[in-house]
């Protein structure tokens, strides 16, 4: 059976479900297709005689405005094409919103009348799935969006909620025509981390969890973004998902973390701490062959300056010795008062003489520092110091509770030897 273009055509534009409409600019001629009238619960007979004002009478006053605005700026060439979405009226009384496209139609032959063409579709259905998603949106207690990751690299988000402004100040629409908008908020020491998380989630095809900080003109604050990576065929990866502000709560937390790993009375590290760290460099050193020392303090006859000053006095004497170790070792050396009266300093790469040298430093401080009692009394105190290397290039597999017994034997060979000394490794100094 041969088809005829017009039969092709009319088939393609009942397949669409799209009402047509021809209008003539200068004669003011208008024919619309059966179709555009059943859209709105017509027939075309009902609507006849056809005029503009057959549409005009159908449309909503706003949109009439929009929609002439938008014919403006097509016929003077400021848009590409001409469109709009105009509500229209419905016979049962409901608006519906009509999605209506154009272009000017020129046949040189008749030239002198210029006709518009065009199409109008019933959006109404996407218009309200549309209003949905933003209302469900805004009651949302963060931003939903969907990022996308191209194989070639490029990244964008498809879609961002309004509620982008509240978390960084920026509208969604300038962050979707550029996302490093919001990447340059990260705080520099989260940006490699949330990249990588990226990295892993896209490799993976598992969620996205990140916690991350964002420097915006409000101050900063912790965000934690969650979402789903979705794979299609081309090889883009897009995650649809939220971000929430959980400043108040990722404070708490790291709040608690610090009390649970301080020393309340000295500010020092706490054992807790001190053995995680341990736990970790050994694995880690295992792993690198990195080596780190460990010196173990103990304060002589501690029980005879609580006996004969008071405890309040004894905790003066403890936190002035906290100070001078913190003020005689270095940054990245971890200070822990692991008992009453019993310290650790854990030295990353740091050998054993160097370690020993330390220790050494900070008895002869201990030892020329005075101490003033409630009562005015002026008295002295001295410690007994162990040190010991570990080193994971000679792949010793020593746990960590072998390392600190070494540790505190060597100190405990301080103490037998007389106090006020450092024994390292076993050997008397
Ligand atoms: N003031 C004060 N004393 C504490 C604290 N924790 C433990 N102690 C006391 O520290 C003392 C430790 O005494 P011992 O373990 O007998 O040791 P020492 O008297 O230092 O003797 P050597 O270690 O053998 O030199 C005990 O009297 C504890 O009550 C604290 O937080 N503050």
């Amino acid at each position: 059976m041969h088809l005829t273009a017009e039969t092709r055509l009319n088939a393609i534009l009942d397949g669409t479900g799209a009402g047509t409409w021809e209008y003539n600019l200068d004669t003011g001629e208008i024919i619309f297709n059966e179709r555009w009238a059943t859209m709105l619960g017509y027939t075309l007979e009902e609507l006849s005689p056809l005029s503009f004002q057959t549409w005009e009478k159908l449309s909503h006053p706003t949109d009439i405005e929009s929609a002439n605005q938008a014919l403006t700026a097509y016929l003077s060439g400021d848009a590409h094409q001409f469109e709009c979405v105009v509500r229209m009226l419905h016979k049962d009384g409901d608006w519906r919103y009509i999605h209506t496209r154009g272009t000017l139609f020129n046949n040189d032959q008749t030239a002198e009348s210029r006709w518009l063409m065009g199409t109008h579709l019933d959006v109404t259905r996407e218009k309200l799935s549309q209003h949905q998603m933003e209302q469900l949106a805004k009651s949302l207690p963060g931003i939903i969006y969907t990022f996308v990751l191209e194989p070639g690299g490029r990244y964008f988000f498809s879609y961002l909620s309004e509620k982008t402004w509240d978390f960084y100040g920026l509208t969604a629409e300038e962050c979707l025509d550029d996302p490093d908008k919001i990447f340059n908020l990260i705080h520099p020491d989260d940006l490699p981390r949330v990249h990588e998380s990226i990295a892993v989630s896209a490799q993976t095809l598992d969620e996205w969890v990140c916690e991350y900080r964002v420097q915006t003109e409000r101050g900063t604050y912790w965000l934690k973004g969650v979402s789903r990576p979705e794979k299609d065929a081309d090889g883009r990866i897009s995650w649809h998902g939220m971000t929430i502000n959980i400043d108040t709560e990722k404070n708490l937390e790291l709040e608690l973390e610090q009390l649970s790993i301080t020393d309340e009375l000295t500010g020092l590290y706490n054992r807790r701490y001190m053995l995680r760290k341990l736990q970790e460099s050994v694995a880690q050193g295992e792993r690198y062959g990195d080596t780190f020392s460990l010196i173990s303090l103990d304060i002589d006859f501690f029980k005879t300056i609580n006996d004969s000053y008071g405890h309040p006095t004894g905790d003066a004497v403890l936190q002035r010795f906290a100070d001078i170790i913190e003020s005689r070792t270095r940054k990245s050396d971890i200070v822990a008062r692991t008992g009453g009266e019993e310290f650790i300093i854990f030295m990353p790469n740091t050998g054993l003489s160097e370690a020993g040298h330390v220790a050494e430093s900070l008895r002869i401080a201990l030892q020329t520092e005075s101490f003033v009692s409630d009562e005015g009394e002026t008295f002295g105190t001295t410690f007994s110091a162990g040190v010991v290397n570990w080193s994971g290039a000679e792949s010793q597999t020593t746990s960590v509770r072998d390392l600190l017994s070494a540790c505190d034997q060597s100190m405990y060979a301080a103490k037998r030897a007389g106090r006020n000394r450092v024994v390292a490794n076993g050997n008397g100094e």
